[in-house]
């Protein structure tokens, strides 16, 4: 599957110039609030004409100003998904999952009922009303009705947008497993660096209505100018490793990276998986010789390899840590007390790091 955007597009004083290309599994469409994202979301779903451009999946052209081409929505099959769930109030939510079904043409056989309702875990939900349903249980039930139309492309708008944390936590495995386990091509809107690093594939970053950056996850996630950044709160990196051990007696996840090992909280995948760990810049703690005595368990040595410009006092170090990168948010004070220059020894204390399956 490759979805192919490259469009123009004026929203009163906002422009839009966008190009990218998705090749199936989740691609997020990544940025801050007015960057873009849900505009170009509604470009790609037939809501809104662009000025100039095209838009094409697997070369079949959905819009293209130049030969005059537009595909209106109900003929893309394209799966809907937004913040809020927008089921029938007055169907139960087995209706509400048949409805998706009439839209789907008979000759094409996607996802089953019985497989989408198990994939989604709203088996017990089937006979209840939406306003019976925790925000959670709505949206997974949203998702199943946009599967169940056999879409070509699942388009989902801060589908988590309006859940509280806990409501989060409670789907995000579900988004996984529809991931992972259906092979529906996901376009995914989100401004949050936590949502995006554990679902995206591939990112695509937008700022003020253009393509900032656009790859893997991984690297989109592990550059020192990369779109968290900005972000004081949730700048970090994201690393690929192998699971090497599991410590049940100590709720432990021993994860192999390049070269170092990470000792991660909690048992959350298998012997052998690969997994993405996700450590926050301001968990990274320096130091110019190997601390001892200290709590922490992951202690990583490297060498410095970048040093962000100071903004509101504090810099962004950048580490190579066998092969790995590893990003510390610290005090400008520190950096200097530190020396802090490219090439330097360092070891990187990390204090938490969170494993995303
Ligand atoms: N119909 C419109 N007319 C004029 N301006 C518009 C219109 N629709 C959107 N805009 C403007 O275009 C910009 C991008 O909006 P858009 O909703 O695509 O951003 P977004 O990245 O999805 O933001 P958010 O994360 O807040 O949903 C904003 O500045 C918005 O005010």
């Amino acid at each position: 599957m490759t979805l192919s955007v490259d469009i123009r597009h004026q929203l009163g004083a906002f422009s839009l110039d966008a190009a990218f290309t998705s090749d199936g599994g989740v691609t997020a469409l990544f940025g801050r609030s007015g960057s873009g994202k849900t505009s170009i979301i509604r470009i790609i779903a037939g809501l809104i004409q662009p000025d100039h451009g095209r838009i094409s999946l697997n070369g079949a052209v959905l819009a293209d100003t130049d030969s005059q081409i537009f595909v209106p929505r109900h003929r893309r099959r394209f799966g809907c998904v937004f913040q809020e769930a927008r089921l029938f109030p007055h169907l139960s939510v087995r209706q509400n999952l048949n409805y998706g079904s009439w839209f789907a043409p008979k000759s094409e056989c996607g996802e089953s009922f019985d497989g989408v309702v198990d994939l989604l875990g709203i088996a017990a939900l089937l006979d209840r009303r939406p306003a019976k349903l925790s925000g959670g249980e709505k949206q997974r039930v949203a998702i199943g009705r946009a599967l169940l139309s056999s879409p070509r492309l699942l388009l989902m708008d801060e589908p988590l947008a309006a859940l509280d944390e806990a409501r989060k936590a409670e789907i995000l495995p579900y988004l996984e497993r529809l991931r992972d386990e259906t092979k529906v091509p996901i376009i995914y809107v989100s401004h949050s660096i936590a949502e995006v690093a554990r679902l995206a594939n591939r990112v695509v970053v937008l700022r003020d209505g253009k393509v900032e950056a656009t790859g893997p996850a991984v690297e989109i996630f592990s550059q020192l100018s990369g779109p968290q950044a900005a972000d004081r709160r949730e700048a970090g990196v994201l690393l690929e490793g192998r699971v090497e051990h599991v410590d049940h007696e100590h709720c432990l996840t021993i994860v192999a990276l390049k070269a170092a090992k990470l000792f991660v909280p909690g048992e959350a995948a298998g012997v052998g998986e690969t997994v993405r760990v996700h450590i926050p810049a301001r968990d990274v703690m320096l130091a110019t010789a190997r601390p001892e005595g200290l709590s922490a368990l992951n202690i990583l040595e490297g060498r410095v390899i970048a040093i962000g410009t100071a903004a509101g006092g504090m810099v962004d170090v950048k580490m190579e840590c066998g092969g790995d990168t590893v990003l510390a948010r610290i005090t400008q004070f520190s950096a200097e007390r530190l020396g802090l220059e490219i090439g330097l020894p360092i070891h990187a204390v990390i204090k938490t790091v969170a494993l995303e399956p």
